[in-house]
């Protein structure tokens, strides 16, 4: 039964509140909410859709609606209170990109937010700029495709300018065009099987029986893709710990790594854990991984997955991989470095992460993961395997690290990270996967073996 009636765009209008003032994270604020509500028996699974929608489409095209909205404002949207500017955005956004709402409901339901959270001057203010966009629709012109890139890039798609210039120069514009598009597309949330307790094919049955449309994956053999699933939290095969929320080419690093039964791996940038639980689970739970990552608060996350999903050859220690080298020299037989990394390949995963990104980020990573993986080679045995991984597409995050990192160690050579794919194997010794050419996660791999 519902409890008290409600306004989803309410909901919405704080969700986005708590993201643009406070700095919350989209995903974080919106579960809260919705948990909440929910709780409370306020929210149909109808309402959970629309609010995800106007939280997620506001925010994901927040630079267009402003520019949008200059259209049809007298003074710079900055000026405009946090408060009523988000009430703007979130009544542009029905208006132009959400077709089945009546333009009657986006403009009312705006007045009415705007009276309880704004006064008279601002009610007559948003009325004003939202009737006016609806009838002068026209107004809004795209820069030129061809003389403008990187403009009509960023507006259409939604993307920081900084990131489509960087792009249109490195990829073309027509690259830059399919990628932006494909980081527009939401992806449907994979799993991996916990093959230490359960088969694919027997965890497809459970999901199935829980309520979940899935179906495997064909990039690993312990993929699962949900299309529709209920609160995750309440799946007893969750909490049984038959699997773990993993991305599908993130699973593939693992693979490439190929650990053994009985080794002893360091995975040196290893929180929250979804590398080093399928390590260990690939190892059938003999042996030794040792998780280690700067933060202790990410380790007990780590901690967690791992006992839940029974895995227990898993150890973690607090430590700045860059003095990995000398606390583990010659010690392991394989060594993940899955670096602290830009994310520019994970964009699709959430709304807010385009906009938190700055250019600056990219000048100071490269060194820290340089330092990373030359300190974590020096812990793998002669014979073992290095592996360094990154879910970005900045090849000075990359490619240039892998190769400078060679250069100087000449005792490492490089592997063919396409030969050790689970599924179809491919030739790239370096591989990039692309959101617009794999249809996964833009992730980095590298494979190399210390042969001296
Ligand atoms: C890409 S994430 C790792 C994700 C993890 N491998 C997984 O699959 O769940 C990078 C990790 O590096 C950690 N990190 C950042 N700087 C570090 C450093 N100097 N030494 C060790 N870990 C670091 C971060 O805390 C973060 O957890």
């Amino acid at each position: 039964m519902t409890a008290k009636k409600f306004d989803a765009r309410e909901v919405a209008l704080k969700v986005i509140n708590d993201v643009e003032i406070s700095g919350a994270y989209a995903n974080i604020a919106l579960a809260q909410e919705i948990t909440r509500r929910g709780a409370q028996g306020q929210l149909s699974e109808q309402d959970r859709r629309f609010i995800t929608e106007l939280v997620y489409g506001t925010i994901k095209c927040g630079a267009t609606l402003d520019w949008m909205l200059s259209h049809y404002l007298s003074r710079p949207l900055a000026k405009v209170a946090p408060v009523i500017r988000n009430i703007l955005r979130l009544g542009i956004y029905q208006l132009f990109f959400l077709e089945k709402v009546p333009v009657s409901a986006a403009c009312n339901q705006a007045v009415e937010l705007t009276k309880k959270y704004g006064h008279a001057g601002t009610v007559k203010f948003v009325n004003g700029v939202l009737r006016n966009a609806a009838r002068s629709p026209e107004k809004i012109v795209y820069p030129d495709r061809d003389k403008q890139p990187v403009k009509y890039l960023a507006l259409k798609y939604f993307h920081p300018e900084w990131l489509v210039d960087r792009w249109v120069k490195r990829l073309g514009a027509s690259t830059c065009e399919q990628l932006c598009q494909a980081n527009n597309v939401t992806p449907p949330l994979s799993v991996r099987t916990n093959t230490v307790k359960i088969t694919r094919d027997e965890l497809i049955n459970r999901l199935t029986a829980e309520g979940v449309t899935c179906q495997a994956s064909s990039w690993t053999p312990e993929g699962i893709i949900c299309y529709e699933h209920p609160g995750l939290g309440w799946l007893k095969s969750l909490q049984e710990g038959l699997f773990q929320i993993q991305d599908e080419s993130s699973m593939l690093v693992a693979h490439i790594l190929d650990p053994q039964p009985g080794e002893f791996i360091i995975d040196a940038c290893g929180a929250p854990g979804g590398k080093t639980t399928h390590i260990a689970s690939l190892m059938n739970n003999t042996g030794q991984v040792l998780s280690t990552d700067i933060y202790e608060h990410k380790l007990a996350i780590t901690r967690e997955n791992a006992r839940r999903l029974g895995l227990n050859i898993i150890e973690t220690k607090t430590l700045d991989a860059v003095h990995l080298g000398h606390t583990y020299p010659s010690k392991a037989d394989r060594v993940l470095v899955d670096a602290p990394c830009s994310g520019l390949g994970v964009l699709r995963r959430k709304p807010d992460s385009r906009w938190r990104k700055s250019i600056e980020i990219l000048d100071d990573l490269p060194k820290l993961q340089a330092a990373i993986l030359v300190s974590a080679a020096q812990c793998v045995k002669r014979g073992g395997v290095l592996v360094y991984s990154t879910c970005t597409t900045e090849p000075a995050e990359n490619q240039d690290i892998v190769n400078s990192f060679l250069s100087s160690h000449p005792e490492f050579v490089l592997d063919s990270a396409g030969q050790y794919l689970p599924g179809n194997k491919r030739s790239d010794t370096m591989l990039q996967l692309w959101p617009h050419i794999d249809k996964v996660d833009g992730f980095f791999i590298t494979r190399m073996t210390r042969q001296k």
